[in-house]
């Protein structure tokens, strides 16, 4: 186990949480998430980046909600360890937003 995990305190969130809306991520209404939807060319594109995604997601054992149809993918991180955010939602969602510029 990778053992306990912290939710973002106060002073993590007012620095890191404009950063995350500057790159297009929005807090989730009603639940301590980050949501993000991702359009490509086709589907071809799309599943492409979702093939590092998970890549990644197994080797960090820290896995996205996500919902594809066709060329779009929306992406919702939390951390269901701690009930909400934390650091690993911030890793996670800095790479995904590098696989998604491949
Ligand atoms: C048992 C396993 O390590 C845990 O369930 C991991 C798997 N992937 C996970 N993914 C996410 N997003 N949050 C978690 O708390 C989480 N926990």
């Amino acid at each position: 186990m990778a053992g306990k995990i912290q939710s973002l305190n106060e002073e993590e969130r007012t620095h890191l949480l404009p950063l995350l809306r500057n790159a297009q991520w929005v807090e989730v209404v009603g639940r301590d998430a980050i949501y993000k939807e991702f359009v490509f060319k086709d589907f071809n594109q799309a599943f492409g980046f979702m093939s590092r995604v998970a890549l990644q997601a197994e080797k960090m054992d820290h896995h996205p909600e996500w919902f594809n149809v066709y060329n779009k993918v929306q992406i919702t991180l939390s951390t269901h360890d701690c009930g909400g955010l934390s650091q690993r939602d911030i890793t996670l969602a800095t790479f995904i937003d590098q696989a998604s510029l491949m």
